[in-house]
């Protein structure tokens, strides 16, 4: 077995919560190892380091039998920076990306690579109609309404009227604000107006990236309004790490846990669960 691991910031050991994670008894901690950050290193002399360890944080490499001896790599920040420097990302959203990074919640905007999988996704599906449960300034909802068609459209639903105002003047200076619906409101109320309008089965793409607690909710309505072979892709799946973590119960990691529970029981749709940013399932309707 072997985990690739990065420095971090050092802490005194003493301090290492071992039990959470059933660390060998001859592993021998130096003075310097972080207790919030680290990944134990076995090293081709078998000898074990302890460098990085929370369950919240960076992804470790494992290649053992268990895993079919594939090797699965570690997001680095030097390999993630790669990722990012091979991300086709448009001026516009650069734009909106830096302007969003001065703004309270910039943290919620979904990354770069996030972005563009979402606009590739559109653009294989051939999407002309769309929908995005939570804006916040518009970084994911631009990416999407730039990959549609000039005669497609995206229901932008988002609660807060402040994010919105920078969400259209970026449409605006992108030339897309043609294509989007923005629905100021509550989602719950704007997803079920559309239904009652009779648009179930008439969109092909939806993102879902609000409240947590509320996705079974989200899923069910947009699970009506999307036509079979179209897709549903729910943000946050991951949520730090803390959904694989027995020890983290708090409510909304709860929530999503039995989602992800569900939604990989749930025979009407097949599903993807791709660990990119905070973890993405792309769900097709069956
Ligand atoms: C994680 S952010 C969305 C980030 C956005 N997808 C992006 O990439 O920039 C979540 C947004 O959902 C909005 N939101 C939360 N609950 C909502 C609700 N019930 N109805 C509509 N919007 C909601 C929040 O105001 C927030 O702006």
């Amino acid at each position: 077995m072997s985990y690739n691991c990065y420095c971090v910031k050092p802490v005194p050991a003493a301090s290492l919560p071992l039990s959470r994670f059933s660390i060998p008894q001859n592993l021998s901690l130096s003075p310097t190892t972080t207790r919030r950050n680290c990944v134990i290193r076995f090293s081709p002399d078998k000898s074990l380091h302890l460098v990085r360890c929370c369950s919240t944080d960076a992804f470790v490499v494992v290649n053992d039998n268990k895993y079919g001896n594939k090797q699965v790599v570690s997001l680095t920040p030097r390999l993630y920076d790669y990722v990012l420097s091979n991300v086709q990302e448009p001026e516009v959203l650069k734009e909106l990306r830096e302007e969003t990074a001065t703004m309270h919640g910039s943290q919620m905007q979904v990354s770069p690579d996030q972005a563009q999988l979402l606009a590739m996704l559109v653009q294989i599906l051939g999407a002309r109609r769309c929908i995005e449960v939570g804006v916040y300034t518009g970084y994911s909802s631009l990416a999407v309404a730039l990959a549609l068609p000039e005669s497609g459209c995206l229901v932008a639903c988002e609660r807060d009227e402040k994010v919105l105002k920078v969400a259209r003047r970026f449409y605006e200076r992108a030339g897309v604000l043609h294509k989007v619906q923005i629905k100021h409101g509550l989602a719950i109320d704007t997803l079920n107006a559309m239904l009652l309008n009779g648009e179930a089965g008439s969109y092909d793409f939806a993102f879902v990236d609000a409240e947590k607690k509320m996705y079974t909710t989200y899923f069910e309505l947009l699970l009506k309004l999307v036509r079979v072979g179209g897709v549903i892709v729910i943000d946050n799946v991951l949520w730090h790490g803390k959904v694989a973590d027995p020890l983290v119960n708090d409510s909304k990691t709860a929530s999503l846990r039995n989602f992800n529970n569900a939604l990989f029981e749930d025979e009407r749709v097949s599903i993807s669960l791709v660990p990119i940013g905070d973890g993405m399932t792309i769900c097709r309707k069956r």
